[in-house]
């Protein structure tokens, strides 16, 4: 039987950072992918996401400056769409190369538990292994309804050769939001369908407020408190049904409804690691309920957002863990995040409900009026909370609201006061040059 110290489940960021981590301390390694080396972020994620975004901040920026700058400009899709794959087909061949390169044995395939140290292939060959990590993310939640064959995912809307002309997303979360403010820019007449009555459940609620008139206005066609009874095919087109009875012509219909953890296939009751609707279930140390086996990142029930950067973080931790640098619990730093829209929200830290418990100080600023969000034409506000003269929470809508919250995430974990920032002398004119302002 093939035996290693560490098996790893899943290539994304989580589990290509664990490998790397044991494999640094002396460990045997073997990793195992079933789809595209490398994972969500940089294959069908945030990277190629980004890079598609980036072109649309030009549209964007060009409708912002229209009175400074004269002429329209056009979207190259195809170009767009080429740039992006060029990234994209190269991400796997790094990945492959790397782990060969640091000598981590690769596996095409998923592997089937049949105790908590041994799996099994398809082929029969059976790999033991001291310490397993699972590390296998999540993916799309699919619709239940009459004609879901017909809606597509994240995945697809990342690969469309062209831009619909009308487009309906399900859902109002990071994706949809995101995605529907890339269609709108790119030409497509866009829809957003919410069963309920909020999107971007985790996002402060006034960011949320200012955000869909915004999008609103520029065209985004929000339909609250609907839900899709089926889709059904119709003179080329598709035709949704809502819950009211209500019926609409669209050309492409994307579910972005939430993800579940990718479990199928590991059969991890014979492992005896529990699961359920959040991921599988962790301890302080990123413990399953099999001992010798962890979960990191998306797939891992550990209460905290699905990100990227979150799920390296926790796979350096499992790697520290593993290779006995430490045996304390897992602790976070602040975790910020932020919605790629036109314009962005971001958040970080202290949301303004807790802080209304603590008694902490909350401070708005119209930031249109600051030197540098007028030079942008940028109609930016933000949210700042305060503690005894230290900032421990902000939110932020703004064209840059994703580069901004960073240097808030560094002035709360570094706890940086007033004075401090004070006592550095930063580029003018710049965001980051207005943080003293913020005290
Ligand atoms: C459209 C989209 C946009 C996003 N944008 C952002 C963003 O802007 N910023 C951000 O921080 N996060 C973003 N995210 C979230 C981010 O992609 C995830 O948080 C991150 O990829 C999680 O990494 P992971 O390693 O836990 O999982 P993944 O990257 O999903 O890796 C898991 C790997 O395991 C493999 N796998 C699954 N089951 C098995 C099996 N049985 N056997 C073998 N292999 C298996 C999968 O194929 C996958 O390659 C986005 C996600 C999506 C879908
Ligand atoms: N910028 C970023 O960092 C970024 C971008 C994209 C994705 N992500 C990650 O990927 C994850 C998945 O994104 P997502 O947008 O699919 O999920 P999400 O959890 O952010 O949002 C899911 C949405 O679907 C809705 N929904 C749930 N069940 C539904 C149903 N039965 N019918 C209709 N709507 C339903 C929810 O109310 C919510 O609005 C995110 O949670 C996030 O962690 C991050």
């Amino acid at each position: 039987m093939l035996k290693y110290n560490v098996g790893i489940i899943g290539s994304g960021s989580a589990g290509t950072s664990v490998a790397y981590g044991v494999k640094a301390a002396g460990k045997s390694v073997a990793i195992f992918e079933d789809y595209i080396w490398g994972g969500t972020c940089a294959n069908m994620g945030c990277d190629p996401k980004k890079i598609i975004v980036n072109s649309i901040d030009v549209l964007r920026q060009a409708q912002l400056f229209q009175n400074e700058v004269i002429g329209k400009l056009a979207l190259n899709w195809e170009a767009v769409m080429a740039k992006k794959q060029k990234y994209v087909d190269a991400h796997p061949v790094r990945t492959l190369q790397g782990l060969d390169g640091a000598e981590i044995e690769t596996y095409h395939e998923t592997p089937r538990f049949i105790n908590a140290t041994t799996v099994e292939l398809a082929d029969g060959t059976q790999i033991e292994a001291d310490t397993w990590v699972i590390a296998s993310g999540k993916r799309p939640t699919r619709p239940t309804f009459l004609g879901a064959e017909l809606a597509e995912t994240s995945e697809d809307f990342l690969n469309m050769p062209s831009v619909p002309d009308d487009i309906t997303f399900i859902g109002g979360g990071y994706i949809a939001v995101e995605f529907a403010s890339i269609a709108q820019y790119a030409g497509a007449h866009v829809h957003l369908l919410q069963h309920n009555n909020r999107i971007l459940r985790n996002f402060e609620p006034w960011l949320v407020e200012k955000l869909v008139p915004e999008l609103t206005a520029q065209g985004i066609d929000f339909q609250f408190d609907t839900e899709i009874v089926s889709l059904k095919k119709q003179d080329g087109r598709i035709l949704v049904t809502t819950k009211t009875g209500r019926t609409f012509l669209t050309d492409k219909v994307i579910a972005a409804m939430g993800r579940h953890a990718a479990v199928e296939g590991l059969d991890l009751a014979a492992a005896g690691v529990e699961f359920d609707t959040h991921g599988v279930k962790v301890n302080k140390h990123l413990q399953t309920t099999a001992p010798n086996i962890f979960a990191a990142g998306d797939v891992a029930a550990s209460g905290t957002p699905n990100l990227t950067p979150v799920a390296g973080y926790e796979a350096r931790y499992v790697a520290d863990y593993i290779n006995g640098v430490t045996t304390d619990a897992i602790e976070y730093p602040v975790i910020s995040s932020a919605v790629y829209a036109h314009p962005r929200v971001a958040q970080v830290g202290v949301t303004t409900e807790e802080a209304e418990k603590l008694g902490y100080d909350v401070s708005d600023y119209d930031l249109k009026t600051w030197f540098n969000y007028m030079r942008l034409n940028d109609q930016a506000t933000a949210r700042v909370i305060k503690h005894e003269g230290k900032i421990v929470g902000a939110s932020i809508i703004s064209e840059q609201a994703d580069e901004i919250i960073n240097m808030f995430v560094t002035a709360i974990n570094n706890e940086t006061t007033a004075a401090e920032v004070a006592n550095q002398i930063m580029t003018y004119p710049t965001m980051e040059s207005d943080l003293g302002y913020f005290y």
